[in-house]
C-alpha cells in the first residue's frame, strides 16, 4: 500500500494531510459496476461521506450518481458535473432555500421525511411553477446492529416517516397538486457489516412497496440507502467491501415489480477504504504508565475516534523496529483527541511518519476548524506516480 516511494513522498509534504488512493478507489468502482450497476441498479454516491472534486469527478465517471443533504451538497455535485437528473435531496431538515436550489435545478427526486416538510415542498414548487418528484423516507424500525450514533432506522430515531403516519400522508398526497411520488427510501443505519439487517430491511420493503402501491399509487422508485460497512482491522486484506454479497442479498430478497428500479445510497463502502491521514510524530513520552506517541494530526482532521470511539488501523511508515505499546493522541486540548489506546506499534521516534487507515469516508468531509488548525491539501495517489516519472 506505502511502497518506499510513497513514503519519500510524503516525507516532503506538509502533515497532517489526507492520501487517497485511486487504484483502490477504482478497484472498488469497477465491484461496484459488476455486482451492482450491471443489474440495472440505480447508485447515487453519498457525498457526506466525501466530497473532494477529484473523488467526486472518479465516482461519477464510475455512472454513479450523488445523494446529496444539504444545498452546499447539491452545488459540489453539480460543480463535479453531475447531471441535475442524477442528484438526489435527502435529509431531516431541508431550508426553504435548499428545497428551492434543488428544484431550480429540476433534481431526480427530494427523499422526504416529514408530513410538514411534504406541504412546504409542494408550497415552494407551486410557487416556482414546478413539480417536485419526491420519495417517501419511511421508517421501517429495523436494528443496524451498529454503534447508537450511527443507526437510523428505529422509531425512536429522528430519521423517516414512521408506519403510524403513512395513511395520513397518503390520504395528503393525491391533494398536494405540485408533489410527484415515485418512489419510497429507506436507509437504516451505517458501518453494517452483519447483513440480517439489511435482510430485514428486504421483508419490510417488500410488504410497503405492496401496501402503497395497493393504494394505487404507482412507485418506480425503491431506494434501500446505504450503510454497508468497511472492515476497519483490516484495510489491506479487505480493501474492497464484498459488493457480490451486498448487492446478491438484495437482489434475492427484494421484490420488484416490472416498472420498478432498485436504488442505493453508498457512502462509506465507495471511499473508505481508499483514503487514509497521514501524520507525523512530533514527540514521544513517558507517561506514569503509558507510552504516549504524540502526532500533529488530531480529533480536528478526524473525529470517528473521538465520535463513536472508532478504532481504525495505525501503520507506522517510516520504522520497523520492535515492537513498543502507545497511546496514539493528537495536539487537541481534549483527553478524548486519542486515536488508539494501547496499540503496539514499531517504536517511533519524532520525525516518523504514520497512517492512520480506512480514513476516505466521514474523515476530511467532518474535519473541524477548533483550535483554529492549518488546512493542508490532499494528495493523490496520482500525483505521486508523475511526481517519481519526473
Ligand atoms: C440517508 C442516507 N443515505 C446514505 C447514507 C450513506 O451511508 P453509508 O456511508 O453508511 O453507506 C447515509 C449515511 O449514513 C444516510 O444518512
Ligand atoms: N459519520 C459517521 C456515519 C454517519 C453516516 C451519516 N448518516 C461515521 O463516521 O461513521
Amino acid at each position: 500500500m506505502f511502497p518506499s516511494e510513497v513514503t519519500d513522498y510524503f516525507r516532503n509534504q506538509k502533515t497532517p494531510f489526507y492520501f487517497y488512493d485511486l487504484d483502490v478507489l477504482n478497484a472498488t468502482l469497477d465491484q461496484i459496476k459488476k455486482h451492482g450497476l450491471s443489474k440495472g441498479y440505480h447508485i447515487h454516491f453519498a457525498l457526506k461521506a466525501n466530497n473532494q472534486l477529484r473523488m467526486l469527478e472518479t465516482i461519477r465517471d464510475a455512472g454513479l450518481g450523488a445523494d446529496c443533504v444539504s444545498g452546499g451538497e447539491i452545488n459540489r455535485a453539480l460543480e463535479a458535473g453531475f447531471a441535475p437528473d442524477d442528484i438526489a435531496f435527502a435529509g431531516v431538515g431541508k431550508s426553504d432555500e435548499e428545497m428551492e436550489l434543488g428544484l431550480k435545478h429540476d433534481i431526480f427526486c427530494f427523499n422526504c421525511e416529514s408530513l410538514q416538510e411534504l406541504k412546504v415542498l409542494n408550497e415552494l414548487a407551486g410557487q416556482h411553477g414546478k413539480t417536485a418528484r419526491i420519495a417517501l423516507r419511511l421508517n421501517p424500525n429495523v436494528e443496524a446492529d451498529t454503534h447508537e450514533y450511527i443507526t437510523t432506522g428505529l422509531n425512536e430515531n429522528k430519521f423517516g416517516i414512521n408506519e403510524s403516519e403513512l395513511d395520513t400522508v397518503l390520504e395528503l398526497l393525491p391533494k398536494l397538486e405540485n408533489l410527484e411520488l415515485i418512489g419510497i427510501h429507506f436507509h437504516i443505519g451505517s458501518q453494517i457489516e452483519n447483513m440480517k439487517p439489511f435482510r430485514e430491511l428486504c421483508d419490510k420493503a417488500n410488504r410497503l412497496n405492496n401496501y402503497i402501491e395497493g393504494k394505487g399509487f404507482e412507485l418506480t422508485v425503491i431506494n434501500v440507502g446505504g450503510g454497508f460497512g468497511i472492515n476497519y482491522d483490516h484495510p489491506n486484506e479487505h480493501a474492497i467491501p464484498d459488493f457480490e454479497r451486498f448487492f446478491g442479498l438484495f437482489e434475492q430478497h427484494i421484490t420488484l415489480k416490472p416498472h420498478q428500479n432498485l436504488h442505493f445510497e453508498l457512502g462509506r463502502s465507495v471511499t473508505g477504504q481508499c483514503g487514509s491521514l497521514i501524520t507525523e510524530v512530533l514527540f514521544t513520552k513517558t507517561g506514569q504508565v503509558k507510552n504516549f506517541a504524540v502526532v500533529d494530526a488530531g480529533m480536528t482532521e478526524l473525529i470517528r475516534p473521538a465520535l463513536y470511539k472508532a478504532a481504525h488501523r495505525i501503520d507506522v511508515l517510516t520504522s520497523n523496529k520492535e515492537k513498543k505499546t502507545y497511546d496514539v493522541v493528537g495536539p487537541i486540548c481534549e483527553s478524548s483527541d486519542t486515536f488508539r489506546k494501547g496499540v503496539e506499534l514499531p517504536e517511533v521516534q519524532r520525525g516518523d511518519i504514520i497512517a492512520i487507515r480506512s480514513a476516505g469516508a466521514y474523515g476530511e468531509v467532518m474535519r473541524s476548524a477548533y483550535n483554529l488548525r492549518p488546512e493542508n491539501p490532499s494528495v493523490y495517489s496520482d500525483e505521486i506516480v508523475s511526481a517519481v516519472k519526473k
